[in-house]
């Protein structure tokens, strides 16, 4: 019989609160495979699918998803990613999500980025993002090499319709409401590891420190290590 010790994590935290930033260090320093909700959504509608052209209103209006549509497509995706380490941001959303995420898969870790809204608020409105590949871009932070242009391909970069201000506002407030127990969720379960902050540079080096220990703890991360 061959054994796979596979790490999975998830993680979590408010709109703009740095999680696409610090996943795409994450899967770039651990090899994790990163899989955004978001950008599975975005993906659905540039692709015009009939999921993606009935999901687009709740998104533009800041409104989450159903549960069911948005369990189906990423336990869809994961389907796909079984052989592989993963990291899943946005998803869970809802205590109902997490249950389902639950029911498939055992995660062994939680990273929550616990950042100030009034921090998140400036952030969203200078947000451009690569829609193909996901990448994350800031006017201010973490400006594209050439403006208006992706680093890696030189295609246009956008701004995503639900980053203004007044769609922020409700985003904010659908996580305070429906996003926040999901935290008191994985507490309960002690695997929710929370790092507070309101610049990323600051952050990720304790979540660099954190995920290096799992790994030489043996917590997981061994794609490919097959026992006998
Ligand atoms: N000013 C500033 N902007 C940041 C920082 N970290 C990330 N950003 C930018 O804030 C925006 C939101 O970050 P993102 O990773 O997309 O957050 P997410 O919505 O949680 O996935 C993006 O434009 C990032 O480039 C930071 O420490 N300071
Ligand atoms: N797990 C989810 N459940 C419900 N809706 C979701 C989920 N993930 C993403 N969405 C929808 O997609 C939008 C954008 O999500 P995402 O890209 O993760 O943005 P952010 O973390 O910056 O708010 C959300 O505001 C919501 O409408």
């Amino acid at each position: 019989m061959v054994l796979r010790v596979l790490f999975r994590a998830v993680i979590m935290g408010p709109p703009g609160s740095g999680k696409g930033t610090i996943s795409d260090r994450i899967s770039k320093s651990f090899g994790l495979k990163h899989l955004s909700s978001g950008d599975v959504l975005r993906a659905n509608i540039k692709a015009k699918t009939e999921i993606g052209l009935l999901m687009k209103s709740c998104i533009d209006q800041g409104q989450l998803v159903p549960d069911d549509v948005i369990s189906r497509l990423i336990l869809q995706e994961l389907k796909t990613m079984e052989q592989h380490n993963w990291l899943l941001d946005g998803f869970p959303r809802t205590v109902t999500q997490a249950e389902s995420l639950d029911s498939a898969y055992h995660i062994d870790t939680v990273i929550n980025l616990d950042v100030p809204f009034e921090t998140i608020k400036e952030r969203l409105t200078s947000r451009w993002i690569h829609p193909a590949s996901g990448r994350v871009y800031n006017t201010n932070f973490n400006p594209p090499k050439i403006p208006g242009l992706d680093d890696v391909t030189g295609e246009p970069l956008t701004q995503r319709n639900d980053d203004t201000p007044e769609t922020v506002t409700k985003r904010l407030k659908a996580y305070e409401t429906q996003t926040q127990p999901v935290l008191d969720y994985y507490r309960n379960k002690g695997i929710l590891e929370t790092f507070s902050g309101t610049e990323t540079n600051k952050i990720w080096p304790h979540v660099h420190a954190f995920l290096s220990k799992k790994v030489s703890d043996g917590g997981g991360m061994a794609s490919g290590k097959a026992c006998q």
